[in-house]
């Protein structure tokens, strides 16, 4: 983790239908060519809560909590690195869903998209933050998200309220 990204400037959430699973790729999951996308996954237990991760570094996002994730890589596929940061930081295998949104981060042309998802091997455990916790819908206001995460977790919070299936 480090800080030549920095949260901010949001745009509208796009939560909507498309399935993130590898075997229901549509033709937005294309390589990313410049390295300007980072993703992330809300993971989502049976008591419909959400894992949110605490940063230990760098210093202007310490302490702050985040959705897993990470920096796609020049020619990877923004699902597949999905896959690999939450193996890197959270040691588990995943099962990714709907797309919860997106929002522009404070450096240009930078993105942050996040999906639903939910974790399908092991606990997941600290390795590259110091604190995870799983927060239910009341919890949410609960920690300081990053700062761009505002309208993700507004939409989380919509999601998580309308009650029904949320894969
Ligand atoms: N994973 C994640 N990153 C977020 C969130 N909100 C937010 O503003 N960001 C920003 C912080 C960072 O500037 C950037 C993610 O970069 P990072 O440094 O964590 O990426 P990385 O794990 O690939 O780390 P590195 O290999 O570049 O060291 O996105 C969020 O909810 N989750």
């Amino acid at each position: 983790m480090n800080a030549d990204v920095e949260g901010l400037d949001a745009l509208p959430s796009t939560h909507g239908r498309r399935r993130g699973t590898p075997e229901d790729r549509d033709g937005t999951d294309s390589p990313v060519v410049k390295g300007r996308l980072v993703v992330a996954v809300a993971l989502l237990d049976d008591d419909r809560r959400v894992l949110a991760a605490r940063r230990r570094e760098p210093h202007p996002y310490a302490g702050m909590w985040e959705f897993p994730g990470g920096k796609v890589e020049p020619g990877e596929h923004e699902l597949d690195a999905l896959v690999r940061e939450c193996r890197e930081e959270l040691d588990v295998e995943i099962e990714v869903g709907p797309p919860l949104g997106e929002v522009g981060l404070s450096s240009p042309g930078w993105v942050l998209r996040v999906w639903l998802g939910r974790v399908t091997r092991q606990q997941p455990r600290l390795v590259e933050h110091d604190e995870l916790r799983w927060l239910g819908v009341a919890e949410l206001d609960d920690v300081r998200w990053m700062p761009a995460d505002g309208p993700l977790v507004a939409e989380l919070r919509r999601v998580l309220s309308t009650p029904g299936s949320l894969f």
